[in-house]
């Protein structure tokens, strides 16, 4: 069985972060592990509180794992703060790990802030040298450069930039829009576009996760980058259309849709 970790916050409602992951992974049918950042005490209002684990016990997560079942690939969610961040890094490299993807999670759906402020500077400068493919929506995207993105030739300007600083593959979210749903890969100059529709679903909890889960599921089963992405997209459609409604804030998607669950 291909073996995939996750990096990343439990979330107690259950539709974002190491919650999300663990059901992709399940339902695309690759072995799912998870090193926990923090534990939320979160619903689909909002996040009402955080606890992070220390930077020694993220080590001693990772150590456990990494020693024993060692994963196809990796995918990194919310990293509260600079020291953790650190450690991720420091054990990536040390265990030559493969396939990672980091998703790098600064705001909640619901508006929480879920990184610290000064943790961005050592997101570029440790974890995005680790990266196979980062995975940004347009507000961090333009957390991460200063630049402002209001039209497509905005997410290439903004791509470019980044591009100056990483090598990987950038993935440029563009479920922000209300226009449709193009996300963009990019990489060394080169553009592809990932189609989407926009679906008329308030409930959008979990997008990014489940997203970055899903390429993480298939780079692990050997696709490449590109293919890996546009398995994934296809993936959160469905679980955006299914359009499940639960909570009385932004609720979260249905994983489950490919096994035909939509109708329960
Ligand atoms: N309303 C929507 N309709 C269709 N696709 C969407 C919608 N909202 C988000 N997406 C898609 O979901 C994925 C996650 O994007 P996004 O929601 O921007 O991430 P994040 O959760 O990090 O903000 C992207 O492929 C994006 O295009
Ligand atoms: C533990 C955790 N990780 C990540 C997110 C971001 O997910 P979203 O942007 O869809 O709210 C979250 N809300 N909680």
């Amino acid at each position: 069985m291909h073996k995939s970790l996750t990096i990343a916050g439990s979330d107690s409602s259950g539709g974002a972060g190491i919650q999300a992951d663990l059901k992709t992974m399940t339902v695309l049918g690759v072995y799912g592990m998870s090193a926990i950042t923090a534990l939320t005490a979160q619903n689909t209002t909002g996040v009402q509180s955080i606890f992070e684990v220390t930077p020694k016990f993220l080590e001693e997560e990772l150590d456990s794992i990494f020693t024993d079942i060692f994963p196809d690939s990796v995918k990194i969610g919310m990293v509260s703060n600079a020291d953790l961040i650190r450690v991720i890094s420091k054990k990536l490299r040390e265990y030559n790990a493969k396939n990672i993807v980091v998703d790098p999670v600064m705001v909640s759906t619901s508006g929480s802030k879920l990184m610290a402020d000064g943790a961005k500077d050592t997101l570029f400068s440790e974890l995005f040298k680790v990266a196979d493919i980062i995975t940004p929506n347009i507000p961090e995207a333009e957390a991460l450069t200063g630049q402002s993105i209001k039209s497509k030739d905005d997410m290439v300007k903004v791509a470019k930039k980044i591009g100056e600083f990483f090598d990987g593959y950038i993935l440029l979210k563009g479920g922000h829009s209300i226009d449709d749903a193009d996300d963009l890969l990019y990489k060394n100059s080169e553009k592809i576009w990932i189609k989407g529709e926009h679906i008329e679903n308030p409930n959008t909890h979990g997008t990014g996760c489940t997203l970055s889960s899903a390429i993480a599921s298939y780079l692990a089963m050997g696709y490449d980058v590109p293919e890996s992405v546009h398995l994934a997209k296809e993936f959160i459609t469905g679980a955006i259309s299914a359009k499940l409604d639960l909570g009385k804030g932004r609720g979260p998607l249905n994983h489950m849709w490919k096994m035909g669950s939509e109708n329960l």
